[in-house]
């Protein structure tokens, strides 16, 4: 069986660890895509010649022309510009709107058959309008950030407990803004939910709480000590895992921003929810229940959604 094309659009920071990942894991050859010449084909190299050390088979391309995107099996999308302290995701609606526009346009030349991932923030918004802008079946595009929320909830939590991050999940849903909806009643250890743990004190409300809150702010605090850009290394293998559960058709349950059509009470909107990812891309949404509370705290989550989606129609009124 020929190996499997992965196109990297972008290879800044994240791009450039996705390329590794692929690698390492090998999960197929790669293309990586950037405005900057020289850059995907240094990193390209690079890595390529990190292989015979590793031991593992894969071509690198790097390339500033989208047709070398043609026939991709899975697209991952992080081309545009990261925040810097004392800005939020939302500051970089703008300029990352018109790249996705020129993504969009690129994939939709020479790759409409992928299964495609999109990075760039502000994630929700621009996964929304990276599907206008390609044309691509809602099934076979999807935004990153529950998986990357959800795994710094798995890590807070399993540093409170001292158990294996194996053992600790977790479920993240929501926009991917401070307003993200951790849902501590599905989040567990061993199978045992949060509300119960604390019931046996293995911590605190006010502990879980916290945990909560650092969660929510996750991004920014990664953000605050690097300053000169945002996380990399989990977001890259927080989307390396849902490109191989498309991949191996693995039929993963992952909160993933997926385009909604009424379920959770939204339409025409990308909101993190879990889905299940296989072969055919977005194979299910699953629709838990919602308490009272996390009904409110996702629905505000939404409006922010709604609210920067609305934004990206006033830019560009062909989004309408
Ligand atoms: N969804 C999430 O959970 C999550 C997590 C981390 C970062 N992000 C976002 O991912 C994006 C990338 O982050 P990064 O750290 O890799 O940034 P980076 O600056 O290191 O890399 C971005 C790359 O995009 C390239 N680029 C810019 N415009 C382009 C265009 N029109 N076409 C192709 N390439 C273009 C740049 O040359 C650069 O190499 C940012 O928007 C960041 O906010 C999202
Ligand atoms: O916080 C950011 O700006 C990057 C990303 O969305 C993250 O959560 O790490």
């Amino acid at each position: 069986m020929a190996r499997h094309k992965i196109a990297l659009i972008g290879a800044g920071q994240i791009g450039g660890t996705l390329a590794h990942l692929v690698g390492l894991k090998e999960l197929g050859d790669v293309v990586l895509f950037d405005i900057a010449e020289g850059v995907p084909q240094g990193k390209g190299l690079d890595i390529a010649e990190s292989a015979p050390v590793d031991g593992f088979d894969a071509k690198y391309q790097g390339a500033n022309d989208y047709s070398a995107i043609a026939g991709a099996d899975v697209i991952i999308v992080t081309a545009g510009v990261p925040r810097k302290p004392g800005m939020s995701r939302d500051d970089l609606l703008g300029i990352n709107l018109k790249v996705m526009e020129a993504v969009g346009n690129g994939i939709k030349q020479y790759a409409p058959n992928a299964f495609v991932i999109c990075i760039t923030n502000p994630l929700d918004a621009m996964v929304w309008a990276l599907q206008k802008f390609s044309g691509l079946k809602p099934e076979k595009i999807v935004g990153m950030a529950g998986v990357l929320d959800s795994a710094r909830f798995r890590h807070f939590l399993a540093e409170e407990f001292n158990v294996s991050v194996e053992d600790v999940t977790a479920f993240v849903l929501g926009g991917h803004g401070d307003d993200m909806v951790p849902l501590v009643r599905y989040s567990t250890v061993a199978g045992v939910p949060l509300p119960d743990l604390v019931k046996m004190g293995w911590t605190t409300q006010a502990k879980l709480d916290a945990m909560v809150e650092r969660t929510r702010k996750g991004g920014g605090e990664i953000v605050n000590l690097l300053k000169t850009g945002s996380a990399f290394y989990a977001p890259a293998a927080s989307a390396i895992a849902m490109a191989e559960s498309y991949l191996k058709d693995k039929k993963r349950v992952l909160p993933c921003a997926a385009y909604l059509t009424g379920q959770y009470g939204v339409k025409d909107m990308f909101v993190g929810v879990p889905i299940v990812i296989g072969a055919k891309g977005v194979e299910r949404i699953v629709e838990v229940s919602f308490s009272g509370d996390e009904k409110a705290m996702f629905e505000k989550s939404v409006a922010s959604v709604q609210g920067l989606v609305d934004a990206c129609k006033q830019i560009n009124p062909a989004l309408k």
